[in-house]
């Protein structure tokens, strides 16, 4: 089979973005993992699927694999892609797009700077919606959260906050995102007995009220240069842990993020913001 792909990037977070809206398309775990590959095919971090409308109001559904060739919730950095993908090749010549995702309806705006911001809609906290089981476990209260001790090898020990942006996270601060083992500990927490379906883990420096550092060893995917979900979940974490203020500039080693959750003044069901760039890089085909 010959398919039809484009390469597309936001804040160094790549994706394989794939038009499904005419044809229905099912790709073999095989595939996508060769997709994903960056020797043996096109490389990224993942596989976007775009797919019509599946419901009256919406304009699209679209689906998310990471590069494993395993299917996700969520993934925040490929909806901007997304939505600059269907603008661009002309699939919509709307500026607000609906978008339904495995467990989330997403609304996104094209933004006349080029940028886009998508309302990400509510964190979860409950556990089970990570799902996280912290049973025999004492957390640490702070501010009006709690953080989560986990034992890592050779005796080091973290303290995370979890919670859900429609995939699970697990953040943690930082002094300095730039000496942290990320490599070393993210693997550890991703796979830790706590989250029975693996996690995302954060690494947050914070640099003042309204501006952090941020790296994400992301599941599945490994540490990848940002990551949408993870910038969003690293603030509200840090916003209710009394850290952080309502709009935050995430620096991630591959761009820029500002995410805005008004939480503490409107109730902890308000949406997240998400706002961001997203880049096609090149068009191409390739033979699967
Ligand atoms: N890069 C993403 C998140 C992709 C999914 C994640 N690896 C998971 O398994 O939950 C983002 O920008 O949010």
């Amino acid at each position: 089979m010959n398919l039809r792909f484009t390469k597309m990037q936001g804040a160094g977070n790549d994706f394989v973005v794939i038009d499904a809206t005419r044809t229905p398309l099912a790709l073999s775990e095989a595939q996508l993992r060769r997709l994903g590959d960056r020797r043996f095919g096109v490389g990224c971090d993942q596989i976007l699927v775009i797919e019509a409308s599946p419901a009256e109001g919406v304009d699209f559904r679209y689906r998310i694999f990471n590069n494993s060739g395993e299917e996700v919730e969520h993934c925040g950095n490929g909806a901007r892609c997304f939505v600059r993908y269907v603008v661009d090749k002309g699939l919509s010549d709307k500026r607000t797009i609906r978008v339904q995702t495995m467990n989330k309806m997403l609304e996104l705006r094209l933004r006349d700077d080029g940028r886009v911001t998508v309302d990400m809609g509510a964190p979860f906290f409950e556990h089970a919606a990570l799902p996280f089981d912290g049973s025999d476990l004492q957390p640490r209260a702070e501010g009006g959260f709690e953080l989560w001790p986990l034992a890592l090898a050779g005796g080091a020990r973290c303290e995370v906050a979890v919670l859900s942006m429609g995939n699970p996270h697990a953040v943690q601060r930082v002094a300095d995102v730039d000496t942290v083992p990320v490599l070393d500990w993210g693997p550890q927490i991703e796979a830790h007995r706590c989250f029975p379906r693996k996690v995302n883990a954060g690494f947050m420096q914070i640099i003042s009220r309204k501006e952090v550092r941020l790296r994400v060893f992301e599941r599945s995917a490994g540490e990848t240069l940002a990551c949408g979900t993870g910038a969003c979940a690293a603030v509200v974490a840090g916003i209710r842990l009394g850290w952080l203020d309502e709009a935050v500039e995430v620096h991630a080693r591959g761009g820029d993020l500002r995410i805005e959750w008004a939480g503490l003044s409107q109730g902890l069901d308000a949406p997240v913001l998400m706002t961001g760039p997203a880049t096609t890089v090149f068009d191409g085909e390739i033979s699967l």
